[in-house]
C-alpha cells in the first residue's frame, strides 16, 4: 500500500536574477514501511524534494505543479493549520541543519514534552519522563538526565542531531523523511541509528525516506535506490540490482566513485566535470554533457523514465 503518492513534482525557486525550476517531472511512490535512500551530488534537488513532501520549503520557493498524495490529500493545497494536523504523527522530517528543528529558546526536556504532548495527547509526568529518557538512551546520549535541562545552543551538532531523532523515535510518525541524519556522527553512533531506524519499520511500519551522500550508508538500510540528478530521478530501483548492475550511465558513475576497502589499489573513477546550473540547464538530457555514452538524440530531447525488469531509468539507452 502506497504511504505517498508524488505525481509529476515540479518546484522552483524565486533569485534575484530569476526564477528557476528545480524539481521537475518527479514521480516517486512510496510503500508503507518502505526505506528509500535518495542519493545524487549536491545540488541535485534532495532536501528540496524533502522539504517539499512536508511543505518546509524556504520562502522564495514555489510549487509550480504536480501533486504529493499523502492520506488521500494532496499536501501543495493543504492549508497552514491543515499541515499541522500532517506535520509530526504523520510526517516527520530530520533537517540537515537540525538547529531548524529545535527552538532556540526551550530547553531539550520541554521540546521533547512537545513532541510526546503531540503523539499521546494528556499524560502523566512520570510517564512522560520515562519515554523521555528511554528515547534520549536509545540514540545514545550520554547523562540523560542533564542533558535534557540544556539549551539547544549547549550542545554539540552530533548531539541536536540525536535530539532531533529522538523527536523522531517519540512521534513514530508514518513517513519519516531523514536529510543527512547521521551526518555529524561517529560511525559507531551512526551505526545505532541505523538500527533504531530499521526497527521503527519493522516495528512501525514507518516509512522512511533516507537522503544523503553516503550511497554504502544507504545500502546499509535502505530497500530501494532512487538517484536524482538536476533535480529529476535519474533512476529508481531496488536497492541490491542498483547497486550491482546500475543502469543509468550517471548511477555507474557514482558508484564507481565510491572508495571501498577492495579498491585499495583498483580503479576509484570521479564523473567527469561538475552538474549543471539551474539558470542554465542543458538541452535534451541533463547529464548529457558529462555523460560517458551519450548520443545525439540526448542532446535533444530529454527521456522519459522507461520500466526496464522492474526498475525505472531516464536514460535513451533504454528509451
Ligand atoms: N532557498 C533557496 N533559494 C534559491 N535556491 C535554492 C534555495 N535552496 C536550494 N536552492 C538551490 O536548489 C538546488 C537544489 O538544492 P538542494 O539543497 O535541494 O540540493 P541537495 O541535493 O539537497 O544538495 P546537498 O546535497 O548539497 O544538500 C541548488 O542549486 C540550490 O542552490
Amino acid at each position: 500500500m502506497n504511504v505517498l503518492e508524488i505525481k509529476n513534482l515540479k518546484v522552483g525557486y524565486k533569485s534575484l536574477i530569476g526564477k528557476f525550476r528545480v524539481l521537475d517531472d518527479v514521480n516517486l511512490n512510496i510503500e508503507e514501511g518502505e526505506i528509500i535512500g535518495v542519493v545524487g551530488e549536491s545540488g541535485s534537488g534532495k532536501s528540496t524534494l524533502g522539504q517539499a513532501i512536508i511543505k518546509l520549503l524556504p520562502p522564495n520557493s514555489y510549487y509550480d505543479g504536480g501533486e504529493i498524495l499523502f492520506n488521500g490529500k494532496n499536501i501543495i493545497s493543504l492549508k497552514e493549520n491543515e499541515m499541522t494536523d500532517v506535520r509530526g504523527k504523520g510526517i516527520f522530517m530530520i533537517f540537515q541543519n537540525p538547529l531548524n528543528s529545535l527552538n532556540p529558546v526551550k530547553n531539550i526536556r520541554d521540546q521533547l514534552l512537545e513532541a510526546i504532548k503531540v503523539k499521546y495527547g494528556k499524560i502523566d509526568e512520570d510517564k512522560a519522563n520515562e519515554i523521555m529518557l528511554d528515547v534520549i538512551k536509545d540514540v545514545r546520549l550520554p547523562d540523560p538526565k542533564e542533558i535534557i535541562m540544556k539549551y539547544p545552543h549547549q550542545l554539540s551538532g552530533g548531539q541536536i542531531q540525536r535530539v532531533v531523532i529522538s523527536m523522531a523515535l517519540i512521534l513514530k510518525p508514518k513517513i519519516l523523511i531523514a536529510d543527512e541524519p547521521t551526518s555529524a556522527l561517529d560511525v559507531t553512533i551512526q551505526a545505532q541509528i541505523v538500527k533504531l531506524f530499521k526497527e521503527l519499520r519493522e516495528n512501525e511500519k514507518m516509512s522512511i525516506i533516507f537522503i544523503t551522500h553516503d550511497i554504502s550508508l544507504v545500502y546499509a538500510i535502505a530497500d530501494r535506490l532512487v538517484v536524482m540528478y538536476a533535480g529529476r530521478i535519474m533512476e529508481d530501483g531496488n536497492i541490491e540490482d542498483t547497486i550491482k548492475s546500475p543502469l543509468h550511465p550517471y548511477t555507474q558513475g557514482l558508484i564507481s566513485s565510491i572508495p571501498t576497502i577492495s579498491k585499495r589499489n583498483g580503479e576509484l573513477k570521479a564523473i567527469e566535470g561538475s552538474p549543471p546550473s539551474f539558470l542554465i540547464l542543458p538541452a535534451g538530457c541533463k547529464f548529457n554533457p558529462r555523460c560517458p555514452r551519450v548520443m545525439d538524440i540526448c542532446k535533444k530531447e530529454e527521456p522519459k523514465i522507461s520500466e526496464v525488469k522492474g526498475r525505472k531509468v531516464r536514460c535513451w539507452l533504454y528509451g
